[in-house]
């Protein structure tokens, strides 16, 4: 049997992990495993590969992705993916393994509806997708988004200032929401817990009467204007605020064990799914163990393991 693999939608560390694990789960069931090359555009310009054992040794701790990565848009039009499976039966492959996130888990689920089987591996920094706890690079990122913030607090606190630190996520709040945890910030803004802005600029001139030296506010991304929110704090609660976007080092780096055990679990059992016939399903991971679902689960987000982190905001933050 052949099966191919490729990397799509925003990088992800832990991607390179997954990738691995598909290969060598590939070879150990006897499997060929081509690698495509920058995700759906190269699908459709037929840029495959075979890979062994050898093209994914030492791959396991790098960031990124070695298959390349990309968004296109045109992979929407049905003649566009009729040309990918095309070039996918000409090279013999039976099964796709998509390691992406939910704009990836569409142009996969929109293969399987054509004929061609597909499986969804979850490789997003965003955690933005359902039936799975985590996905792979989330707490890459989170640790990433903690360091910075640690490093904040302290510049804020010589200067008796307030930060503003804003994650990536797109729309959802998790990342946010985990590092507003770690951190103790003060305030924690995501789509799912909304801002009182006029409480929180309360609550800031409060903690300038008490003389205290910092406090941070952890915002996701799309949320609101970061620099005009800073001024406008700074300005009404006399407690002096600086905006921070964090912006791509989020996705960067060497994955956290958790990230490379999740990705070697996750890229194998997809392979062990298209060896008993199974497609036309995402992986994820539930309560530790290994779970898949039909596509539209993980793209109708519930709010999964997160659900008790909201709720703990009230209480701790
Ligand atoms: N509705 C769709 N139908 C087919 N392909 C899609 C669809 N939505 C997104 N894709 C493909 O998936 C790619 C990655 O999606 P994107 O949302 O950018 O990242 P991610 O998969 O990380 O969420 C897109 O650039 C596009 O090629
Ligand atoms: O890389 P781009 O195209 O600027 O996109 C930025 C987006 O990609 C992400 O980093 C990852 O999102 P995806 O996994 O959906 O690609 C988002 O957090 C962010 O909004
Ligand atoms: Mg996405």
């Amino acid at each position: 049997m052949r099966i191919a693999v490729l990397t799509s939608g925003g990088d992800a560390p832990g991607m390179n992990s997954a990738i691995r694990a598909v290969v060598r789960a590939g070879l150990y069931y006897g499997i060929e495993v081509y690698g495509v090359y920058d995700g759906y555009r190269g699908l459709v310009a037929g840029n495959f590969e075979k890979m062994t054992r050898k093209s994914v040794s030492e791959i396991l701790s790098r960031g990124g992705t070695v298959l390349g990565t990309a968004r296109m848009t045109s992979f929407q039009q049905k003649e566009v993916r009729e040309i990918a499976i095309e070039n996918l039966r000409k090279e013999g492959i039976e099964a796709l393994i998509v390691i992406g996130g939910d704009g990836s888990y569409k142009g996969a689920l929109a293969l399987n509806e054509m004929g061609f089987p597909t499986i969804g591996v979850p490789g997003t920094i965003d955690n933005d997708l359902g039936g799975t706890d985590y996905t792979i690079g989330f707490h890459t990122a989170l640790a990433t988004i903690v360091d910075a913030v640690d490093k904040l607090r302290d510049t804020a606190s010589s200067h008796q200032r307030c930060s503003i630190v804003e994650t990536m996520g797109r729309h959802c709040g998790d990342l946010a929401i985990a590092a507003g945890l770690s951190c103790g910030a003060e305030f924690i803004i995501t789509p799912e817990h909304p801002m009182d802005k006029e409480k929180m600029i309360e609550n800031l001139k409060k903690h300038k009467l008490e003389g205290r030296r910092n406090a941070i506010i952890m915002i996701t991304e799309n949320t609101t204007n970061v620099y005009e929110l800073a001024q406008e704090i700074s300005e009404r609660s006399g407690f002096a605020c600086r905006a921070t976007v964090l912006g791509y080092v989020q996705r960067g780096g060497s994955p956290v064990a958790e990230d490379r055990i999740l990705a070697g679990r996750m890229g194998a059992y997809a392979v062990e799914l298209i060896k008993q016939g199974i497609s036309g399903v995402a992986v994820g991971v539930s309560h530790n163990d290994l779970v898949y679902m039909p596509y539209e689960k993980a793209l109708d987000r519930d709010r999964g393991s997160m659900q008790d982190l909201y709720e703990l905001i009230g209480k701790i933050s």
